[in-house]
């Protein structure tokens, strides 16, 4: 089973990307953010903890966790921030390791694991190569103030928290410009999985 990561800074076209590699390459995908908000559901293993850390005034009427507001603040304090990773990140980290198991006793022949934080927490670990999707920061913001309402403040405290471009290029092994329309991309995608198999 090969396994790929797939990081980038936000907004520049992950999950649009993995889309693509779900639907031509039948890819598994594994989305860090996303384990990581069922993690903080009620029951869940990191529920009590990030209560504990922000407050009982996070809880919304239904139960859950009102995650806006922890981004709030997690995005203007660095040091909630890393006190949030460290709740949140080694039980991401575990979750994706049974995932990985359970898909190649299955049969499954390509995984892609995707997280923001990728490098920093070292996912490289349990990937046979990384992929970095680079999109030009201004069309980030412009993306996602269109589709997520992001403001353009919120965006660059994000963008802030997160490794250069430099960084994501010297530690990653291709990459995908999706600056342009999805066609160009789709076969970057194409070129990547080709690339390895003749490797
Ligand atoms: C802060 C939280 C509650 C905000 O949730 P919300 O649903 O509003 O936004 P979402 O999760 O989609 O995050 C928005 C974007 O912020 C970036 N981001 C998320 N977490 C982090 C982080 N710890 N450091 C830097 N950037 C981050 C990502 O690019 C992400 O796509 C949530 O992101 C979170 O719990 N983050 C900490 C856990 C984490 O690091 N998850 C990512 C990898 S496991
Ligand atoms: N090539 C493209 N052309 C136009 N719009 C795009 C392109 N790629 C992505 N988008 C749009 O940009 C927005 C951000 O993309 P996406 O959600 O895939 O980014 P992401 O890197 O997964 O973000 P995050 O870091 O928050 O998880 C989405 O609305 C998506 O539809």
């Amino acid at each position: 089973m090969r396994v790929i990561g797939v990081t980038g800074g936000v907004g520049a076209g992950k999950s649009t990307v993995l889309g693509i590699m779900e639907e031509d390459f039948q890819a598994y995908v594994i989305q860090a953010d996303q384990l990581g908000h069922i993690l903080m559901e009620p029951g869940e293993e990191c529920y009590d903890a990030v209560i504990a850390l922000f407050g009982k005034e996070i809880i919304k009427k239904d139960k859950t966790i009102d995650r806006r507001r922890i981004s709030d603040v997690v995005f203007t304090d660095k040091d909630m921030l890393l006190k949030l990773n460290g709740i949140i990140h080694p039980a991401v980290k575990q979750r994706i390791l049974d995932l990985l198991g359970e898909q190649k006793e299955a049969g499954r022949e390509i995984c892609v694991v995707e997280a923001a934080l990728f490098l920093e927490e070292n996912y490289q670990e349990f990937c046979d190569e990384v992929w970095y999707v680079y999109t030009e920061e201004e069309i980030r913001i412009r993306r996602l103030m269109e589709s997520r309402g992001y403001s353009r403040e919120k965006s660059l405290g994000i963008i802030r928290n997160q490794v250069s471009d430099q960084v994501f290029r010297e530690h990653t092994d291709y990459v995908i410009e999706n600056n342009g329309d999805l066609k160009d991309t789709r076969r970057q995608i194409r070129e990547g999985i080709e690339r390895n198999e003749t490797l």
